[in-house]
């Protein structure tokens, strides 16, 4: 489903120039729940992003669906993206002055859809996050659990086949975000693939495979059966720092 080949970034140019990903090589399989982690400024964002087609990668190839995404004009992109990707981010990024209900259906509106249908989706989505008493209520009267519930029904109202989330339980207290973690868990069991950045190992161990970026490479890929492995190698790491 995604396949990156040896993908670099850099920002800015000449002596300013900060190569960020130095030769990236990654497989996600349809279906995975993937976490990657690193250190503040080792890129995972940068990553996401190149993933999530919200940005261009300068070297190397990601094939997505076994598309090519860098020979691709600007409108095919933006009709992938549509079609395949749902995004969720740590600071939610809801429309202060719509309310829940118009805040999920406003793909659909960018989509054409009549007003009626939109709405009736939008409840159908509210309701599967069990938000739909809430469906009336601007953004300023949610908590941030709650906040988040829509920004997630609102990414998965286009039906994509891949959730790419920055940080989502980034703003959310520790109980707060283990239930998002659920819902995202629930998503993939639906068979969404299901991508997320965080820096917290409780959270990423939540996933089935952890990629951890290191000086602009993967360092480290972590997978199902050696998690609780890693748990306590981790747990022994903070012990002795
Ligand atoms: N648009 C940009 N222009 C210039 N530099 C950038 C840009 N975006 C990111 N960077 C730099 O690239 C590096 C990697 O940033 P990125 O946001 O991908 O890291 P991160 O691992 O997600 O960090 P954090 O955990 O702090 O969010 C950082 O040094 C950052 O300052």
């Amino acid at each position: 489903m995604i396949r990156l080949n040896n993908v670099h970034k850099s920002y800015g140019t000449g002596s300013n120039s900060l190569h960020v990903l130095k030769g990236i090589n990654l497989e996600i399989e349809e279906g995975g729940f993937v976490s990657i982690m690193g250190s503040s400024g080792s890129g995972k964002s940068t990553l996401l992003n190149i993933l999530g087609i919200l940005d261009n990668y300068d070297e190397g190839s990601y094939y997505l669906n076994g598309m090519l995404v860098k020979e691709m004009s600007e409108k095919k992109a933006a009709q992938l993206r549509n079609e395949m990707l749902g995004f969720v981010f740590q600071s939610f990024n809801l429309i202060s002055f719509k309310n829940a209900m118009e805040n999920v259906a406003l793909p659909l509106y960018y989509q054409g859809v009549s007003r009626k249908k939109r709405n009736k989706i939008a409840h159908e989505y509210l309701d599967k996050l069990g938000l739909l008493s809430w469906a009336e209520h601007m953004p300023n009267e949610l908590s941030g659990g709650q906040k988040q519930r829509v920004a997630i029904a609102r990414s998965l109202i286009t039906q994509p086949k891949i959730i790419v989330a920055d940080e989502p339980t980034g703003a959310l207290d520790t109980s707060t975000s283990y239930e998002v973690m659920e819902i995202l868990k629930e998503i993939n069991e639906d068979g969404i693939t299901v991508v997320i950045v965080t820096h917290e190992h409780d959270i990423a161990a939540m996933t089935r495979q952890i990629i951890r970026l290191k000086d602009g490479i993967i360092s480290e890929i972590i997978k199902n059966g050696d998690l609780k492995q890693w748990k306590h190698q981790y747990s022994k790491e903070l012990e002795i720092a």
